[in-house]
């Protein structure tokens, strides 16, 4: 796991290394600007015509963005600067990097600093070929301001590969979050990862996010506590038990599968083949009397019964009885995908978590939609919902939960002890500890009916064999993803369905095992 940290705390890293190495800011500086033009090299193609806009703000990460300009004149590129403050603003360390810059490019004629008067000034970068934005970094506080707000559209709207120094102007790098923010293809973030740049759109706003050094390394930090951290792919298989030779069907994890009506029977069988597929010993799908004959055709492996529903296509509380048997009998629960909303429905859900308060249950879909006002038998589970989902949940509004969402999930997995998949790009993971975890794997092709359905499936196989809510919430969230990231290899983003991703669990997990732990499958 990568730990994630807030800018208050990269900013105190800052002041460490200042106050306490007794390393000047403009070593830090120097330190930074270089590495920024390392990463630079490393993940673009560059040539000898290159031409590079940098476009510097009032605070220090201008002043990264002049040193920069600096290296990149003395490498031989052209550099057009343009400096939305001059001397009369610029301050400390970005002022000398300001004057050290307004001297050096005097010898470089096809090179220019220009001090910004008007947005038309920035046309100027429509024949750059690489748009640096070191407007705003840490320093940035709430919405963007004007000109700030309408000289980052405008950057947004010229066709140049993009570069972010630290974050992109705009986004709020606690919470993810920003009304307008550079569209960067590629994000130098500075020390370490900050939590906002992968929480909320912050992932979508960054492209690829690298580190980059202001030379103290990593000891202050390690010091640092942290409850955010990036998933990594070794840890997706880490807690799943092994198969031990002597494994019989009933010992490998057993699924109760709750799921399925008259007019959802798809993400019922989606779900349990999936769970099969992801090593489950036994998977029992439940669905109404109505639909059973369709299910069962429709079927592979996973065993289908079927409770009275008195032809009405759905559960109903009547029904409820029917299943203890097999809700004694399962590992784990997974109930929701597919069930619809009837009120009776919505009953038979409460009754049933009710019942069975401790058990391990994976709620999803319509099952959270029936929980809105019955949140006090959730501890023990997981819960999957997307933000629509969540916000229902809640009670309060998509627009103003996905402002930030992040305290809201986190007081809720705390307070009913239960873990949160909140579903999404990317996927955040909170257990009632107070961390999250979060999935940056997985891509826009997993927009599609289905793929949620997918999710429970693997998250209950995993829940069933292991136990372990956890581990089974990031493991079957990162598996999920990467399955979807090598359908998209072989298919594109446009052309796999959830049934493509049902089928490519089991190579994601080769792929995993194969990578990490290559004697299991001796
Ligand atoms: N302090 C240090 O030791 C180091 C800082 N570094 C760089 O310095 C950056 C932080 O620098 P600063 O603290 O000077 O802050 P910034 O450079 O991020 O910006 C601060 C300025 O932006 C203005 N501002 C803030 N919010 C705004 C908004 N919403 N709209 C418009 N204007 C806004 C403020 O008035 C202030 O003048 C880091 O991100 C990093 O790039 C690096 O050079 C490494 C060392
Ligand atoms: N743009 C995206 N990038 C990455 N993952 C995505 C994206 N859009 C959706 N997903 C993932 O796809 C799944 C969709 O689940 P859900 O909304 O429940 O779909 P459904 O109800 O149709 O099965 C979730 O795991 C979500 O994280
Ligand atoms: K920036």
């Amino acid at each position: 796991m990568i730990p994630l940290f807030t800018s208050r705390q990269v900013r105190s890293a800052d002041e460490f290394a200042i106050a306490k190495l007794g390393l000047p800011g403009l070593v830090l500086m120097e330190n930074a600007a270089r590495s920024i033009f390392e990463q630079i090299k490393l993940n673009l193609p560059l040539s000898e015509n290159t031409t590079f806009g940098v476009v510097s703000g009032k605070g220090n990460n201008g002043g990264d963005g002049f040193a920069l300009a600096r290296h990149l004149l003395i490498n031989g590129y052209k550099v057009i600067v343009i400096a939305l403050a001059d001397d009369k603003e610029l301050k400390g360390d970005a002022l000398v990097n300001f004057r050290a810059l307004r001297n050096l490019i005097k010898y470089y004629p096809d090179s220019k600093l220009i001090k910004y008067k008007r947005l038309n000034d920035l046309s100027i970068l429509k024949n750059a070929d690489v748009i640096v934005d070191s407007i705003l970094g840490t320093g940035s506080k709430g919405e963007l301001r004007e000109p700030y707000k309408s000289i980052v559209e405008k950057l947004n709207s010229i066709d140049a590969f993009k570069v972010a120094v630290d974050l992109p102007t705009g986004l709020d790098v606690d919470t993810g979050y920003g009304d307008v923010v550079f569209e960067a293809d590629l994000t130098v973030t500075l020390s370490e990862y900050k939590t906002g740049l992968f929480y909320g759109k912050g992932y979508t706003h960054c492209g690829k996010v690298v580190k980059g050094s202001i030379g103290i390394g990593s000891e202050y930090y390690n010091r640092l506590e942290t409850d955010t951290y990036l998933i990594e792919p070794e840890d997706a298989f880490v807690n799943i038990p092994l198969k031990e030779p002597d494994l019989h069907k009933y010992s490998a994890g057993k699924v109760l599968l709750i799921a399925g009506s008259r007019n959802l029977p798809g993400a019922a069988i989606l779900a349990a083949e999936t769970a099969l597929r992801a090593g489950a010993g036994a998977v029992i799908l439940a669905v109404p009397d109505s639909i059973s004959e369709t299910v069962r055709t429709k079927i592979g492996s996973a065993v289908v019964i079927s409770y009275n529903d008195n032809g009405k296509g759905f559960l109903t509380e009547e029904a409820t009885s029917q299943l203890e048997e097999k809700i004694c009998w399962a590992d784990t629960i997974a109930i929701g995908p597919g069930l619809g909303r009837d009120k009776d429905t919505i009953n038979a859900v409460i009754n049933i978590l009710k019942k069975n308060n401790g058990k391990k249950f994976v709620i999803d879909a319509d099952a959270i939609f029936a929980l809105a006002n019955s949140k006090q038998y959730l501890k023990n589970s997981i819960l999957t919902p997307h933000l629509g989902e969540f916000a229902n949940l809640i009670g309060i509004a998509v627009e103003d939960l996905k402002v930030n969402p992040i305290p809201h999930a986190k007081k809720f997995a705390a307070k009913n002890k239960c873990h949160l998949v909140l579903k999404g790009a990317p996927t955040l993971i909170f257990n009632p500890a107070g961390e999250v975890f979060v999935n940056t794997t997985g891509n826009q092709g997993m927009a599609k009916f289905g793929t949620g359905d997918v999710l429970t499936g693997v998250i209950s196989s995993f829940l069933a064999q292991s136990g372990n809510n956890e581990a089974s919430a990031i493991s079957g969230v990162y598996l999920h993803s990467l399955a979807a990231d090598l359908l998209a290899e072989e298919k594109t983003i446009y052309g796999f369905t959830a049934n493509d991703l049902m089928e490519k669990i089991p190579y994601a997990i080769k792929f995993i095992i194969d990578t990490f732990l290559p004697d299991i499958e001796d």
